[in-house]
């Protein structure tokens, strides 16, 4: 696997080497709403090392978005325990440890692409060579030749690749995703699906995907965390010991399908 250089910007991992990247303990997040309660995350127990892909899986509602907020202290739980290389979330969300990308790309229209990769770095007034990042950034996602064009002049999923593009601008050790390639027809998200393992393996970063589709989730993933809702809860981890690097034709291994199928079952026990 290769690395990229690491530039003058870019945010080191801070914390303890040894630690894992992410660990999550007994976590709860209860949320007050008119007339009671919602739970949505029991009991969730986790830990993730550097470099892994997962990605997080399950019905609509059972706390995907609220357990990725809660890594990127977004929001602050109700119970349990976040760690990000045995720091504080907060820590972690101070140093700039962690990129977002949302479910909509959320670009500024008024602004080109370079110019909306550039915004962070602007806003936190990065020393050194904000624009020569930006571009690395750019070229990373396959969209260096569009530097000057506006949102509304790219597809769907180029503007999803330049959010992807602006998450990496601080080029931290790790990218949260909430459901990136959703509102994407099959072909340009299976697209994208490629290029991202490209860019997880040439920056070794690690990434915390969350999605609703199976074949997604197997082909993305080093392991699948599967959640159930009402109450959110871990209902089990899938490990997908597929080879890398993954192509097109991994999808037809049959290996491919015995996870799938694995995943799925682990679903439906959830929704039973
Ligand atoms: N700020 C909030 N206030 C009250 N309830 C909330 C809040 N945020 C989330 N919830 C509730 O918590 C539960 C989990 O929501 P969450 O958005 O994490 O689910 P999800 O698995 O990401 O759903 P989806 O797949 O539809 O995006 C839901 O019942 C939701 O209504």
């Amino acid at each position: 696997m290769t690395q990229t250089a690491q530039s003058s910007t870019s945010v080191p991992l801070q914390g303890s080497p040894e630690a894992p990247i992410v660990s999550v303990r007994d976590l709860q997040m209860v949320f007050q709403v008119p007339g009671g309660q919602t739970v949505a995350l029991q009991d969730a127990n986790l830990s993730i090392e550097r470099g892994e892909f997962i990605s997080l899986i399950g019905p609509s509602g059972c706390g995907k978005t609220t357990l990725l907020r809660l890594l990127a202290d977004l929001v602050q739980p109700t119970g349990g325990q976040i760690l990000i290389a045995g720091r504080s979330a907060q820590a972690a969300r101070q140093e700039r440890q962690y990129g977002y990308v949302f479910q909509a790309p959320a670009l500024m229209e008024w602004r080109s692409v370079l110019k909306n990769v550039l915004l962070p770095l602007e806003v936190m007034n990065v020393p050194g060579d904000r624009v020569g990042r930006a571009r690395e950034m750019l070229r990373l996602v396959g969209l260096e030749k569009f530097e000057r064009n506006y949102p509304w002049q790219l597809s769907g999923g180029m503007q999803q690749r330049v959010s992807i593009a602006r998450a990496l601008a601080f080029d931290p050790p790790l990218l949260f995703m909430d459901e990136p390639f959703g509102a994407l027809d099959e072909i340009t998200r299976e697209k994208l699906n490629l290029e991202l393992l490209r860019l997880w393996r040439e920056t070794g970063k690690t990434v915390i995907f969350v999605t609703h589709s199976i074949p997604e989730a197997v082909f993305l993933s080093t392991r699948v965390v599967v959640m159930t809702a009402r109450p959110g809860k871990i209902e089990g981890i899938v490990d997908v010991d597929l080879p890398h690097p993954r192509s097109d034709e991994t999808r037809e291994l049959p290996r491919f399908f015995e996870i799938a199928t694995q995943i799925r079952e682990l679903l439906k026990r959830g929704h039973s």
